[in-house]
Formats: structure tokens, C-alpha cells, sequence
């Protein structure tokens, strides 16, 4: 620093055990902040900026930097070969942590203030899903005592996704995060496919969720009057529409979701029917039955089984798989509970065989889920089990403390020990609890301190009503590309977000660190197509040479795949892959077989939607324009293959290629 003062940052802090002096400052520390934002013409205090690099314990390699003396133009960045250094590795199938090369425009974003939504635009490759990450370490590095607590969510497109972001947060020491998609974001609930685009458009609408508490409402004392049960005993009561009237409003003052509120409507149902039949039994209106005798008979009514099938018909136990289900199974319920679509979105909607939950059911099963409630009857034979296991832990902690203090007079058995029976079972307990994670990711309901969500351009109406109710405090992070939406319309982000969230703050990301400068040139006439008033970030460096594309007939492309993948292989050792329609996969699969399991680690098959979010050294682009049908998702979709590689594209194709490609 100009003060000749000089420090070590690195992934954590530490300090000198006596001295307490510093000997590594933390990345996220105040004092580190200026490293990153450091220019020659701001240099903010800084003199000599250094990345050390590492290879186990060996210094591999130190690039200096003169901030003071360099006269450069300001770019607003920092040391370009530490960051051309790293962005030009090679990748493995896991992300890696940017510590040392976080540039000014992405640190902005990492430090920004927790409170409210921040939004961050950015092309392919400007660092989006790097940057929410760290700032997830960031916010939890800031906000410690907090957050510890409540913990950070992260949500991610899919499966895939999540697996190569793993092991980030880990490495830089982090994990009170919970990673999860929306496949996975319903405890009990795994999506394994995929709607067709239309599908998947209306099931995400907000207006399904009032079509889901329409559903609720009709599982809801769904009988006229006069309704009779006959009891166990023979005996009738006839219910008529002012007592079904009065049973409802009564409910309805629980304000408690459908299926916690059951207690409360057997113990007022078996009361009225209790004050009924004492009222029959001889005494003349039934204002005049005495108040214990009706909690008396209405105890003894618990036990019979036909009053408990009334109960169920009244006031059933429902659980979300089982209302979505119901739901889009029937054309007629679905008529009733959603007017608001018209007969085409409806028919879009009905399932007509068990196909399995898809990835746009599950805001409608999480919508259900928060109307519904728990079924209280498993938590309430919970609590007595969590009841009997701490009675059995005092005893054990008694019966610990009677062998260590040798005495067995104390009541509190504190003699000896300074310890009470309790204390130790308690410090027992609080020695197993679980981490954040695990008891966000186990308790329904469980709201979160911070949410981030990447690729969150793919968001439906519904999926981020979904997402608020973890976080009311609205503290979001949302990161995402509406340039790379599977969306089937033009989508912008007040579109996709105003409705729900009044405001937000916008950062957007200028420059690609993945892409090289000649695989741009090709994705930005894509871009061109989809929107002419977009630009397409900057790469920051070139491949020296362009993407490839070969005209070639559909019969050899496996074979062709099969050469590239083995060269690439055997002469490197990043990763390859192969992106192609999900309807071309099958057949393109077999172009790898017999290759040993250790190349095949760092070989991916997927299509254009699956690929999002995720890079590869060396991609190969498979028949393009192999749907005749293109809209401007199709052109979107295409934009996402394009931007997959770090260093080399080839597109292979028999069809025609796509007119966003045409004349290249
Ligand atoms: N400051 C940086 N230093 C080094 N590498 C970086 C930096 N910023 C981003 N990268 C690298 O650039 C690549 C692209 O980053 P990332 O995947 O976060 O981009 P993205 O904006 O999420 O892309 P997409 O929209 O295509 O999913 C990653 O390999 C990431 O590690």
C-alpha cells in the first residue's frame, strides 16, 4: 500500500495466535476490497497489486502489478494476465472459486447491500453464477449471526446444474447454503421431466393459484344440506344449511391452512353433534345443555367410527400430490376451480395418465402445500415420540451423573459435577442438532435470510411466487440472462418480475470471460435475431481460431463425434461436449461407447436447454436446425449452445442450418 503497509489475502482469515496481528485477511474483509477494485487511476491506496499463485504447497507462480506507476488507460479491471491465466484453464466438470481474479464490475455486485432484490443482467460467460456465488459467501461472511441462523438459499435449473456449482461454497469454507432446483425445492417432491413449452407456460401462471385454493375450498365441507350421520349407536343428526353455514364461518376464523386446522374442526363438529343429540335426549333447546356434559359425550363420540367417516368426508386430510392431481386428472374440477382459463389452456392442463411430476407441478404442489398445512397427525405423534426421547435421555444423563458423582441422595444430582440432569441431556441434544441446511432443507416452511436464484430468467409467475414465500423479507438476489430464456415469448425482467415485487435494483455485466471473441462473433448474430436492440458482451480473449461448421450426412455424424471426442481426449484433459435436439441423443449417445470410464467423466450429452448455465472446453453443436418450427425461443436456446465453449465450437449438421445461421 502507499503506507508500505502489506497484505496477504486469501480464501479465509487467520492470525498470528499470540500477536493476534493478521497474517491472511479474509477476501470479504472491508481491507480486501480495495485489491479488486484497484485501478491506475483509482488506485485507491494500492501500490502493488499480486496474485500468488499455488500448486499444493509450492508458489507456482506470483504476477505483479504496479497500480501507481502504470500510466494504462483505467479499464476498470485488474491484472490482466492473472485473470487471462485463469480464465484460460482448462475446465473440469466442477465450477472453481474466482477469489483471486474477481473484477470491479462483478465485486460491485458481490458487496452490494442484502436488504430488498437486486437483479443482475449478463450475457453467456460474464461471471453470473461465479458472482452469485461468492456472494452468497459474501452476504454469509456480513451477516454471520444472522444468517448462521436462517440460512441462504441458492436455486439452480436443474440437477446437473447444482452438481458442477457443488463444490465452490465448500472451497471457500461455506455451508450453511442450501443448493437446491426447482425439481427438488418441495421436501417429499422429485420432478423428473420436463413440460412441453405451452404446458409449462400455463401451469405457471398466477393465476393457478387461485385455481388451487379453488380446489382446497371444494374439499372443504363439500355437502348440502340437510346432511345426516348415523352414529355407531343407530342414532341420526340431520345438519341443515345454517349449521353447515355456522360450521364454515367458524373455520374459516381458524385462519390456519385446511390441514392443521383439522383438530379444531373434529373437536367443533363433535360438539355440535354432542349438544344435538343431548338436546334430543330429553332436554328442550340447546342453549340450555350444560357445557360438561357436551365436552364429555363429545370425547366419547371420538371413538366412533362412523362419526369419524363423517369427519373425513367433511373436513378430509389432504396432501398436495393428491389435490394437483385431482386436480389435472379432471377436466370438470379443473372447469370449475379455474374459470379463468380458457377451454385451450385447460386442455394443455389435464393429465390423462400418471406421468410423473414434472418440473412446472411443482409451484402448483408447493402453492397446495402452503394452503394445505402439515397433516397434523403425524407432528402430534412426533411431539409425544420427541416427548418420551428426552424423558429417556434424562434418565440416561441421571444415570450418567450418578456414576460420576458417586453420590445418589441430590435430587438435582448436582453434587459433584456442577451439572443438573437436564443440562447434560440438553448439552447432549445440542451436540446432534443439525446444520441450518439440514433443518431449512427437512422443515417445510422454513423461511430463509437470502435467496439467490441463477438463471432466474426461467422463473414462472408462479415458480417465484414459490420462491417469495421462503423469504418474505424479500431479500433476493436473481441472476440471469433474459436473452437466454426458454421462455415461448419476448420476456423482460419488469414483464417476469413487477407483478410481484414493486421494486428492484438492476446491475448489469458487461464482459465474457468464457467465450472466446470468434465464438461471439457467430452467437451475436443469433443474438441479432432475437433481439437487434441487444449487444452481446465483450470476450476478453480470442481462441485464434474460429468455429468450425461441416456440412455433413446424417449417417456419419456419430462416427464424426466419435474421432473428434477421441482426439480431444487423448490430447487434453478438459472436458468435450456434444449438444444436440434431446430427440438426437439416443443415436448421438452411442458415438462414445467402449471409451474408459475415466475419459467418459469428461465427455456431456445434452440439448441446448439442458446445457444452460454450463461450459465446456471444446463443444460440437449437432444439427442445429434440426426443427423445422423456430420461434424466438428456439433462436434463444440456440444462443445458449453457441456460448458453451471455452475454447472450440464446431456445428455439425445434414439439415439446413437455422436461418439465424444462414449465409456464415
Ligand atoms: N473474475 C473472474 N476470474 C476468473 N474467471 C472468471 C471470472 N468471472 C467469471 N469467470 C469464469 O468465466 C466462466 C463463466 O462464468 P459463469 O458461468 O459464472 O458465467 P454466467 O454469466 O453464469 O454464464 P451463462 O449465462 O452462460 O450461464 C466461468 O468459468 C467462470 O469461472
Amino acid at each position: 500500500m502507499d503506507d508500505d503497509a502489506e497484505w496477504f489475502i486469501g480464501r479465509m482469515g487467520l492470525f498470528d495466535p499470540e500477536s493476534r496481528d493478521p497474517l491472511l485477511v479474509d477476501w470479504r474483509a472491508p481491507l480486501s476490497r480495495a485489491f479488486y477494485t484497484a485501478t491506475p487511476l483509482h488506485p485507491d491506496g494500492v501500490e502493488v497489486r499480486s496474485t500468488i499463485g499455488t500448486r499444493g504447497w509450492r508458489v507456482s507462480s506470483v504476477v505483479g502489478e504496479e497500480l501507481s506507476l502504470s500510466a494504462a488507460g483505467d479499464t476498470g479491471s485488474m491484472g490482466p494476465s492473472a485473470l487471462m491465466a485463469a480464465v484460460s484453464q482448462h475446465r473440469t466438470d466442477r465450477m472453481s472459486d474466482i477469489v483471486a481474479t474477481i473484477q470491479g464490475e462483478q465485486d460491485r455486485i458481490i458487496r452490494a447491500e442484502l436488504r430488498g432484490t437486486l437483479v443482475v443482467q449478463g450475457g453467456p460467460g460474464t461471471g453470473k453464477t461465479a458472482v452469485a456465488l461468492h456472494r452468497a459467501a459474501y452476504v454469509l461472511y456480513e451477516h454471520r449471526d444472522r444468517l448462521s441462523r436462517e440460512g441462504v438459499l441458492i436455486v439452480g435449473p436443474n440437477p446437473d446444474f447444482l452438481r458442477y456449482i457443488s463444490e465452490v461454497l465448500p472451497s471457500l469454507g461455506e455451508d450453511s447454503v442450501v443448493l437446491t432446483s426447482l425439481h427438488t425445492l418441495l421436501p417429499g417432491v422429485v420432478a423428473q421431466r420436463e413440460d412441453e413449452r405451452d404446458v409449462a407456460e400455463v401451469k405457471g401462471r398466477l393465476d393457478l393459484a387461485k385455481a388451487v385454493e379453488n380446489a382446497v375450498a371444494r374439499r372443504e365441507i363439500p355437502v348440502r344440506a340437510p346432511f345426516t350421520i348415523t352414529l355407531e349407536s343407530d342414532q341420526t343428526v340431520v345438519l341443515d344449511s345454517r349449521d353447515l353455514a355456522g360450521l364454515r364461518t367458524r373455520m374459516r376464523r381458524t385462519r390456519k391452512p385446511h390441514n392443521e386446522s383439522r383438530p379444531t374442526f373434529e373437536r367443533v363438529f363433535r360438539e355440535l353433534v354432542a349438544r344435538r343429540l343431548l338436546s334430543i335426549a330429553g332436554r328442550s333447546v340447546e342453549v340450555d345443555v350444560d357445557p360438561d356434559d357436551v365436552t364429555d359425550f363429545a370425547e366419547e363420540l371420538a371413538l366412533d367410527d362412523r362419526l369419524a367417516d363423517a369427519i373425513d368426508t367433511l373436513w378430509p386430510i389432504v396432501s398436495p400430490e393428491e389435490l394437483i392431481s385431482g386436480l389435472l386428472g379432471d377436466e370438470k374440477l379443473l372447469a370449475a376451480c379455474a374459470p379463468m382459463l380458457d377451454d385451450r389452456d385447460r386442455v394443455l392442463l389435464v393429465r390423462t395418465a400418471d406421468t410423473g411430476w414434472s418440473v412446472s407441478d411443482v409451484p402448483l404442489l408447493d402453492e397446495a402445500a402452503a394452503l394445505l398445512g402439515e397433516d397434523p397427525r403425524p407432528a402430534m405423534r412426533a411431539r409425544a415420540r420427541e416427548r418420551a426421547e428426552r424423558e429417556r435421555e434424562l434418565e440416561y444423563a441421571q444415570g450418567v451423573l450418578d456414576l460420576y458423582t458417586d453420590t445418589t441422595t441430590d435430587d438435582d444430582g448436582s453434587e459433584g459435577t456442577g451439572v443438573t440432569a437436564e443440562q447434560l441431556a440438553a448439552r447432549q441434544r445440542h451436540d446432534d442438532r443439525a446444520t441450518v441446511a439440514e433443518r431449512a432443507e427437512g422443515e417445510s416452511g422454513w423461511t430463509y435470510g437470502h435467496v439467490i436464484v441463477d438463471e432466474a430468467q426461467e422463473l414462472t409467475p408462479l415458480a417465484l411466487r414459490a420462491l417469495l414465500r421462503r423469504c418474505p423479507s424479500r431479500s433476493f438476489t436473481l441472476v440471469g440472462d433474459i436473452n437466454q430464456s426458454s421462455a415461448a415469448h419476448g420476456s423482460d425482467w419488469d414483464t417476469l418480475l413487477r407483478p410481484q415485487l414493486r421494486s428492484y435494483r438492476r446491475e448489469e455485466l458487461t464482459v465474457n470471460y468464457r467465450t472466446p471473441s470468434e465464438i461471439m462473433d457467430l452467437a451475436a448474430r443469433v443474438l441479432a435475431h432475437i433481439d437487434p436492440r441487444q449487444s452481446a458482451p465483450t470476450s476478453i480473449r480470442s481462441a485464434g481460431v474460429g468455429p468450425e461448421i461441416r456440412r455433413v450426412a446424417y449417417d456419419t455424424t456419430v462416427h464424426e463425434i466419435r474421432e473428434r471426442a477421441g482426439r480431444f481426449l487423448d490430447e487434453s484433459d478438459g472436458t468435450f461436449a456434444i449438444i444436440a435436439d434431446a430427440e438426437l441423443l439416443p443415436r448421438l449417445r452411442t458415438a462414445t461407447e467402449g471409451f474408459p470410464p475415466s475419459a467418459l467423466d469428461r465427455v456431456w450429452f445434452g440439448s441446448p436447454r439442458d446445457a444452460k448455465g454450463l461450459e465446456f472446453d471444446e463443444v460440437v453443436l449437432v444439427e442445429p436446425g434440426w426443427r423445422s418450427e423456430r420461434g424466438v425461443a428456439e433462436s434463444r436456446e440456440l444462443y445458449v449452445a453457441l456460448t458453451r465453449a471455452t475454447q472450440r465450437l464446431t456445428i455439425l449438421h445434414s439439415t439446413p442450418l437455422p436461418p439465424e445461421l444462414a449465409g456464415v
